[in-house]
């Protein structure tokens, strides 16, 4: 078993963390914010992921997982040191490297023994080669250390079982020493592990990404068309996934595809092929589709109503998809402003998202309009003249047509999640608008 330390404890460094101690590995989380470290030595998960509370308590109780904003301490008897910080979006589309190139300073100033350093962000290809010589341009003490790409895979809200479960580990490394050591860190997972070098593991991560962006963005477009051609995309998606060859996930036509990974990840690669004189027609096109998809329930309902002002509006639902607290690059996060704009009197429910997105919109007054935040579907939908539906949660789902019909003033729908059946809602007396069908 190894001594492990992880930079940032972020959903990719902090599931990574615990992931590692619960297979044995002696683990030290490293982050710069102190309210996090605080939180998790109480046990408690500045994210919300299924499973990963009981994890952290676990560990930390058994001792083989500890947290600190002591980078020193962590990093200079480490034997791996893996990084996890953020690579946002820039206003260009490239990704933001300073803060890969921060933790990379500190570990050439802090280490003390032959180390190897592993890149889990998701960074530009090329990135581990500037990471190494970065590291060793600063590098204090006389040691050997390397750098080896490990991309991660997981997905927000099911984080800690992709991860123990992961449908394979890829790393990618330029030596043997690098490539055995990462095998034996992964043994225990006892996962598939595809070994390449490291410029092909930074692009097998993005590719990865950007294909299933893709697959969501021509589902959308599609979804589009069937619905000026009277074909309802539920139906085609269905007779498509029985082809072994497409497959039957991320088929789901919606309101566009959020969250920090793909919107930022499309825009980095298509930034790189341009640095390197290329131009990806096809992750350009899914950029293209998804910025539009976005507000296409919005500027439905603009053509059905004369306008939004002292309207009640219900919104169900907040962050990017359900299970997480996330917002980045949420659909809700386009449309509310839009709908505060026109005087929209905005209540709001979402069962995990509602503290995170208050802090970008306080309750009350907001431009011409207001928003609320609600405990429950009921409250929201109660009395309200339209309802937008952004993200599936169970409690969304779990609301019958006839509720709507019930407790809205006039029951009308604007369904970003394709969650009710037409002849349902229609047989309820709803007026209903989804993706891609009529
Ligand atoms: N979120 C995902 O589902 C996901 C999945 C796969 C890959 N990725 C990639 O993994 C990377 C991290 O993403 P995330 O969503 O976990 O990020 P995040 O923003 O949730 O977390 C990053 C953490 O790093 C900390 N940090 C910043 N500078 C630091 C430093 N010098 N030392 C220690 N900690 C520091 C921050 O305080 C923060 O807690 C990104 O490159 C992302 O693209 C994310
Ligand atoms: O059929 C589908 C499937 C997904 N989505 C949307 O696509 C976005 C991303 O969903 P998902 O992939 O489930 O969540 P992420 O947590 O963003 O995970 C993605 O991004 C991570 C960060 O790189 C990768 O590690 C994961 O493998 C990859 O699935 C969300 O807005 C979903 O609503 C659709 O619109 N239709």
């Amino acid at each position: 078993m190894y001594k492990v330390a992880v930079a940032g404890t972020g959903y990719v460094g902090l599931v990574a963390g615990v992931c590692f101690a619960e297979v044995g590995h002696e683990v030290i989380c490293v982050d710069i914010d102190e309210n996090k470290v605080n939180k998790m030595r109480q046990g408690i998960s500045p994210i919300y992921e299924a499973c990963l509370e009981e994890l952290m308590q676990k560990n930390y109780a058994e001792g083989r997982l500890t947290y600190t904003t002591d980078y020193a301490s962590a990093y200079k008897n480490s034997d791996v040191i893996f990084i996890g910080v953020g690579t946002p979006e820039q206003p260009d589309g490239s990704a933001n490297l300073s803060y890969i190139a921060t933790v990379a300073r500190q570990i050439a100033e802090t280490i003390e023994k032959d180390c190897l350093v592993v890149v889990k962000s998701t960074v530009p290809v090329g990135t581990n080669d500037k990471v190494e010589q970065f590291i060793k341009d600063f590098l204090v003490n006389d040691v050997k250390v390397e750098v080896a790409s490990n991309p991660e895979f997981l997905a927000q809200g099911s984080a800690v079982r992709d991860t123990l479960q992961a449908a394979r580990i890829i790393i990618g490394t330029e030596s043997k020493w690098a490539e055995e050591m990462l095998m034996k860190i992964y043994e225990p997972f006892n996962l598939p592990i595809v070994s390449v070098r490291r410029r092909s593991a930074e692009m097998i991560k993005y590719a990865s990404n950007d294909f299933l962006a893709l697959k969501i963005s021509y589902m959308n477009d599609i979804a589009n068309l069937c619905e000026l051609v009277g074909a309802d995309i539920q139906d085609v998606a269905k007779g498509m996934s029985f082809d072994e060859r497409i497959g039957s996930k991320f088929l789901n036509a919606g309101i566009g595809y959020g969250g920090s990974c793909f919107p930022k990840d499309t825009k980095a690669l298509e930034y790189l092929a341009k640095q390197n004189g290329y131009e990806l027609k096809t992750v350009k096109a899914a950029i293209d589709v998804n910025t539009d998809q976005k507000t296409i329930l919005y500027k439905k309902a603009n053509k059905r109503l004369i306008t939004f002002n002292g309207l009640k509006v219900a919104v169900l639902g907040l962050t990017f998809k359900p299970g997480t607290d996330d917002l980045r690059d949420a659909p809700s996060l386009e449309n509310i402003p839009l709908l505060l704009a026109q005087g929209a009197d905005i209540y709001a429910y979402d069962p995990v998202g509602t503290e995170n997105f208050k802090r970008k919109y306080p309750e009350g007054e907001d431009g011409r309009g207001s928003i609320k935040y609600v405990e429950n579907v009921a409250e929201a939908l109660a009395g309200a003249n339209v309802c937008f539906i952004f993200t599936e949660w169970g409690e969304v789902k779990a609301v019958k047509p006839e509720e709507y019909k019930k407790l809205m003033r006039t029951p009308l729908v604007y369904d970003g999640r394709n969650i009710y059946g037409i002849e349902d809602m229609k047989e309820a007396g709803v007026e209903y608008y989804s993706i891609g069908r009529q």
